[in-house]
């Protein structure tokens, strides 16, 4: 089947933005359609081992993330194959769109792919603190097939001030979760089955921080 890489109906774009606008994040399940969603899983699943990264090695080291509270392997997306590149013309597409309605000022898009082999997990965390990182926007979008409540592998977001969360993501294929990156503590509890996502974060210029992340 050939490869989709119109771009997305801007209706999906709007629900988006009112959703960030509004309360600061959104469930979009359908994001991508079946086909789109494979493709990417696909190029994820040819990717050698060797290739992905335990989480709080590399570029995370610079954060707060260590082993004690992720246990995932991620790889940076990079546009070298089609999947890829249709992906981040889409969320280049929907950058364009927040900084248009929402003067955001969003200057580039980074994303990796994470794969939760089972009882991997990620615990309660941020993924920006306020003046020291320059990630704005979250994206998650599920590439699992077929997911079920008994896999496990949800994602609860939280309220600034909630303990019980907010809401619980199953991760199945196709679904987008977006939110306010400083508003919104979250955890991947462990799955019972692989897990597999392209977590990905909007971010604005900021020289002062650029310069802290390393
Ligand atoms: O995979 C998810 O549901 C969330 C991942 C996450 O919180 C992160 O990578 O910062
Ligand atoms: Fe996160």
């Amino acid at each position: 089947m050939p490869l989709n890489t119109a771009p997305l109906a801007t209706c999906i774009f709007d629900e988006i933005t009112e959703a960030i606008a509004g309360p600061g994040l959104g469930i979009f399940p359908g994001f991508l359609n079946a086909a789109d969603t494979a493709a990417l899983r696909r190029d994820f699943s040819s990717l050698p081992d060797w290739q992905l990264t335990p989480a709080g090695i590399g570029r995370d080291q610079a954060h707060h993330n260590n082993e004690r509270i992720r246990t995932d392997k991620t790889r940076w997306l990079d546009g070298s194959t089609p999947p890829q590149q249709a992906f981040l013309a889409h969320m280049a597409g929907l950058q364009q769109q927040l900084n248009r309605q929402l003067f955001m000022g969003l200057k580039d898009y980074e994303c990796h792919y994470a794969r939760y082999d089972e009882g991997d997990f990620y615990k309660k965390h941020l993924d920006a603190f306020r003046g020291r990182s320059n990630r704005r926007v979250t994206t998650v979008f599920y590439l699992n097939d077929d997911w079920q409540p008994a896999h496990g592998g949800e994602l609860l977001i939280y309220g600034h001030k909630n303990r019980q969360p907010l809401h619980r993501v199953q991760p199945e294929g196709g679904t987008l979760v977006c939110f306010l990156s400083e508003q919104f503590p979250h955890e991947v509890l462990p799955a019972r089955r692989p897990r597999l996502s392209i977590a990905g974060w909007f971010r604005v210029d900021d020289p002062v921080s650029s310069a802290l992340r390393l």
